[in-house]
């Protein structure tokens, strides 16, 4: 056998089209819902086969990025199929004018693969759309709480978060969307623990699955460029695909963090609306000017997301964190959350009181943006990676059918 052709079509059914009247429908897909997958499988084979075969790459190839990604993922050769048919002949000389690169390779390769596109930098809000279309719309938190080690017979130690973090890597690495580490856990058992996150995030990079580091950072603008610079450089030991931020220091303090994200293709969610009953005292009181602290919060997202380049209808790279179980104030502060851009990351689920069936009315316009995240409750159903993975699918395919787009 002297190559492989990766891939063919694909059978899966990502949420931008699940919706359509003939997606239950037999058959395979072709196009943008294949893109994300072929480079993935292609970076696959290409692990696997080494240089001892010729890996050619096909899938969703509809512009010249795609087809550089299949290139950087370690494709020798890039078919255009369904790209032709709408791009043209043109096409295919856009993409034949670009530079050959030799497939990236190692640890180091795989992540500046993931990240950049050329020396281009490929935008989190769109890592995020491909993503979810492929997995559905949910993020787990790994939060290793002590009751929860206990619950699933492991020590409260660095020895039990290594464990921990291990069993969720092989429940939810490639099955849902985003996986975000609560990194306080981590951090209470000093460096060794912090280790452990190092690893846990590593992890989540070799396979694929974007990670959301939830650190919620914010301190003036010096210190700022320090916090930047350890979790959204690309040689950050804790690099992270993105982080949650705190804008409550005041939101312009944030610019290191959100200008070295867009740099990176990383991606910021600030704090804006929290799920904890503290928050309304802070974030709906009303400044000198009138509106309100969460209102001053989403207008500085907005802001930044307006400013982004390419397809204009894909989510913003800067995001919001509002939570599940706010109610009515999203409508009471008239905060227009569809008019950011900003995919709105949701806590609140399961442990602190909010439903699935809460997020279309919190969210109303805005749902299609919303990352419902799940920690505590999801993670009951551990320790054996196998019932994680299966009510993690079930509640994003929950999450997805409850935020489709009316
Ligand atoms: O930024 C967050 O993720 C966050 C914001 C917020 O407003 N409320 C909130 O609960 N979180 C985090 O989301 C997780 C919620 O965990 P569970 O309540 O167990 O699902 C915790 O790690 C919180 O720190």
């Amino acid at each position: 056998m002297a190559g492989v052709v990766a891939t063919n079509t694909t059978l899966t059914r990502p949420t931008s089209v699940a919706a359509h009247p003939v997606s239950a429908q037999a058959g395979g897909l072709s196009g943008r819902p294949l893109t994300a997958r072929a480079a993935e499988v292609v970076a696959l084979v290409r692990d696997r086969a080494g240089d001892a075969l010729a890996v050619i790459g096909s899938g969703g190839v509809m512009d010249v990025d795609d087809a550089l990604a299949l290139s950087d993922a370690g494709a020798d050769l890039v078919q255009v199929y369904t790209g032709l048919v709408y791009g043209g002949p043109a096409l295919v000389r856009r993409i034949a004018a670009e530079p050959r690169r030799g497939p990236a390779r190692g640890p180091l390769g795989r992540r500046g693969r993931r990240e950049r596109r050329g020396g281009r930098v490929r935008h989190f809000g769109l890592r995020l759309q491909e993503a979810t279309d492929r997995l559905g719309t949910l993020c787990v938190g790994v939060d290793p709480h002590p009751p929860l080690l206990a619950e699933w017979g492991l020590p409260d130690d660095a020895d039990g978060l290594a464990r921990f973090a291990d069993a969720c890597v092989e429940a939810f690495a490639g099955q849902v969307a985003v996986v975000k580490p609560q990194s306080a856990f981590f951090e209470r058992h000093g460096s060794r623990g912090v280790a452990v996150l190092e690893r846990l995030l590593a992890d989540l990079r070799g396979t694929g699955t974007l990670s959301l580091l939830d650190v919620k950072r914010g301190d003036i603008g010096s210190t700022m460029q320090a916090y930047a610079d350890a979790y959204l450089r690309d040689d950050a030991p804790l690099a992270a695909d993105a982080i949650t931020v705190s804008p409550f220091l005041g939101a312009g303090s944030l610019a290191p963090a959100l200008d070295l994200a867009r740099a990176t293709g990383r991606g910021v969610f600030v704090l804006a609306l929290t799920s904890n009953a503290e928050g309304p005292g802070v974030q709906h009181a009303v400044p000198a000017g009138g509106g309100s602290v969460a209102g001053d919060v989403v207008a500085t997202v907005a802001a930044r997301n307006a400013g982004l380049d390419g397809v204009p209808a894909r989510p913003g790279d800067v995001g919001l964190v509002v939570g599940a179980t706010v109610g009515d104030a999203v409508q009471r502060l008239g905060l227009d959350l569809a008019a950011s851009g900003a995919p709105l990351l949701a806590p609140g689920l399961g442990a602190q009181g909010a439903t699935v069936d809460d997020l279309a009315g919190v969210f109303g316009a805005a749902a299609h943006l919303v990352l419902p995240t799940s920690s505590r409750d999801l993670l009951r159903h551990g320790p054996t990676p196998g019932p994680l993975r299966e009510a993690g699918q079930a509640l994003a395919a929950r999450c997805s059918a409850a935020l489709r787009h009316p």
